[in-house]
């Protein structure tokens, strides 16, 4: 396979400064190990110095959101130029969480999804069904939707641009992850979709991960599957020894 694997950690409302700091004394000697890219992305507050420890590490970090426009009276925001200036190499669009708690729409989702590449960074944009969508068989539509919807005028050339990342909602933090070839089909019908909408070159490189209670006891098969390029980790980011397996999946 010619995409890079991607392991990227999640902490959401997770680690102070100090927490974080301590996370990466023993993460980054581990780290060095895994033949993947990792991506960290702490809460706001823990990004500078994460960023600051992260130097020359080769690990990348990443916000879990940001708002499109460059600055103005948002109360509570953070912009894209701000996560530029870290500097931020991803930032964690959509997901489902913001989707339900905080008003995230299709429509912001677009918003972010440009603005965030007009600053090149990296979206990692999240997609998933709730459990009633996939018990009604509506998991394909609503997956496809928020996809088109998420790149409604947004120009992709070679799919390097950004990252997709597959979250059935009813596999986030409940243990229950999906079948490898469950999240196989999803995700290969959201990589034909993006030949559709722009290339076979960019449906071929684009990174589509999966989310929804990876551990290390997981991983490996859902590696197996021909269209998972890595995965969306939250909880299991939060231990360094756990994280590492995850990466370093390939190796034991
Ligand atoms: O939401 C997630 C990552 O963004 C997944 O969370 P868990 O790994 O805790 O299920």
């Amino acid at each position: 396979m010619s995409r890079t694997p991607l392991f990227a950690g999640n902490w959401k409302m997770h680690k102070n400064v100090a927490e974080t700091l301590e996370f990466l004394e023993a993460f980054l000697p581990m780290a060095k190990n895994v033949s993947g890219e990792i991506a960290l992305c702490p809460p706001f507050t823990s990004l500078w110095a994460a960023a600051e420890r992260l130097k020359g590490s080769g690990l990348k970090i990443g916000a879990q959101n940001m708002h499109w426009e460059d600055k103005g009276a948002f109360t509570g925001e953070i912009s894209p130029a701000m996560l530029k200036e870290i500097p931020c190499d991803y930032v964690i669009i959509g997901h489902s969480e913001r989707r339900q708690h905080f008003a995230e729409t299709d429509e912001t989702v677009n918003r972010k999804v440009k603005s965030a590449l007009k600053y090149a960074i990296t979206p990692i944009i999240c997609v998933g069904e709730s459990l009633e969508q996939r018990e009604k068989g509506q998991t394909l539509s609503v997956v496809l939707s928020q996809v088109e919807k998420a790149l409604e005028g947004v120009d992709i050339h070679d799919g390097n641009e950004l990252v997709f990342a597959y979250e059935p909602i009813w596999a986030i933090g409940t243990g229950k992850v999906a079948m490898p070839s469950d999240a196989q089909e999803v995700i290969g019908a959201l990589r034909k979709k993006l030949s559709e909408l722009y290339s076979v070159q960019v449906s071929k490189n684009t990174r589509i991960l999966y989310g929804g209670s990876v551990k290390p006891e997981n991983i490996r098969d859902l590696m197996a599957e021909p269209d998972i390029d890595g995965a969306l980790v939250g909880g299991a980011s939060l231990d360094a020894d756990t994280f590492y397996r995850i990466a370093a999946y390939d190796q034991s």
